[in-house]
């Protein structure tokens, strides 16, 4: 199929919100060029390692967004520019003109599939939902994990360092917490592993339909694993929603900066005896997560390292 390609031409200040406003006329999936060179912020928020030298910023960005060849293109631009039009009478968003190209005929959507084959973590096989599992592999735990809108394939070392811990602390009694569960993987390899039951939590909505595909892939019994959108930092609905001492294991791949004030929070959820497994965490913060740790009155078992990320578990004792 063909795709034509739209280009927006804005400035670097203005993406968020031009890609808000895109989204409200029903523009999804939408794809950032600029020079801006990331941040140490930036890097831990979109859990990028290493990044080569870009050329200097000049302050432009374009916005990619793709239509269908059949798609009414003209009504879509049409409601496009007017947005656009609207955003300029509110803020400077740069030139704001719409390119149009054609991209090749080939099926581009999928493309990324070559970049994502199984692959194990430790003994544990993921395998894409396009891949057949090898005869030699049948008697593997086996992961069925596509690369989605939420995170969570576990290619990333901060994902294979709490599955490495989930292998050490799940037992059959276990009832666990996924706070930033994304595509719920941490809690499909602790169902796998013999785990009771999983709560997951993100803020993100797109987490609901990931998590949904992924239990049905991975055949987990539905009532086993339950999903609340919302932040159980500071939401007492959630909090109440999750209940107070009933878990054996709370896992928070998230942010050093999330886990900090997080980690206060969920001590009230554990149960005594229950462990505490973060990642999500550069080493450069390393120091400031055990101190958060040892502050909300847990003991901190173990840290162990991946690259440069870091996971601290701790128990509540
Ligand atoms: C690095 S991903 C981890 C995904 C998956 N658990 C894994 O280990 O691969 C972090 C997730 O945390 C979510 N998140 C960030 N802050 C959060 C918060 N305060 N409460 C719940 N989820 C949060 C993000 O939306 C994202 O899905």
């Amino acid at each position: 199929m063909k795709w034509n390609r739209f280009t927006v031409k804005t400035k670097t200040e203005a993406e968020d919100i031009v890609i808000s406003t895109l989204a409200e006329v029903g523009i999804e999936g939408v794809e950032i060029q600029d020079k801006q060179p990331l941040t140490e912020e930036d890097k831990a928020q979109m859990f990028v390692d290493i990044m080569p030298e870009g050329p200097a910023d000049d302050g432009v960005a374009y916005l990619n967004f793709y239509l269908e060849e059949d798609a009414d293109k003209e009504a879509i631009l049409k409601d496009v520019r007017e947005a656009l039009d609207d955003l300029k009478n509110f803020m400077d968003i740069g030139e704001a003109t719409i390119e149009e190209s054609q991209t090749e005929d080939k099926d581009w959507i999928n493309n990324w599939k070559q970049y994502f084959h199984q692959f194990y973590v430790d003994d544990i096989l993921i395998v894409p939902s396009w891949e057949e599992v090898k005869a030699e592999d049948k008697d593997k735990m086996i992961l069925h994990i596509d690369p989605g809108t939420a995170f969570g394939t576990g290619m990333h070392e901060t994902t294979q360092l709490v599955i490495r811990q989930l292998k050490k602390y799940v037992t059959p009694d276990t009832e666990m917490l996924d706070v930033g569960t994304g595509s719920g993987i941490l809690g499909i390899v602790a169902l796998k592993l013999g785990a009771k039951h999983v709560l997951g939590t993100d803020l993100d909505p797109c987490a609901v339909p990931a998590v949904a595909e992924n239990k049905e892939a991975n055949q987990i019994v539905d009532e086993t694993f339950d999903m609340v959108i919302g932040n159980i930092i500071d939401d007492k609905a959630i909090q109440d929603q999750a209940g107070y001492e009933k878990y054996d294991i709370v896992t928070a791949n998230i942010l050093a900066d999330v886990l900090i004030p997080l980690t206060p929070v969920i001590v009230n959820q554990m149960k005594k005896g229950a462990y505490y497994i973060t990642s999500g965490i550069l080493d450069v913060k390393e120091e400031v997560v055990v101190e958060a740790v040892k502050a909300a009155g847990l003991t901190v078992v173990e840290v162990t390292h991946q690259g440069e990320w870091v996971s601290v578990t701790a128990r509540k004792d």
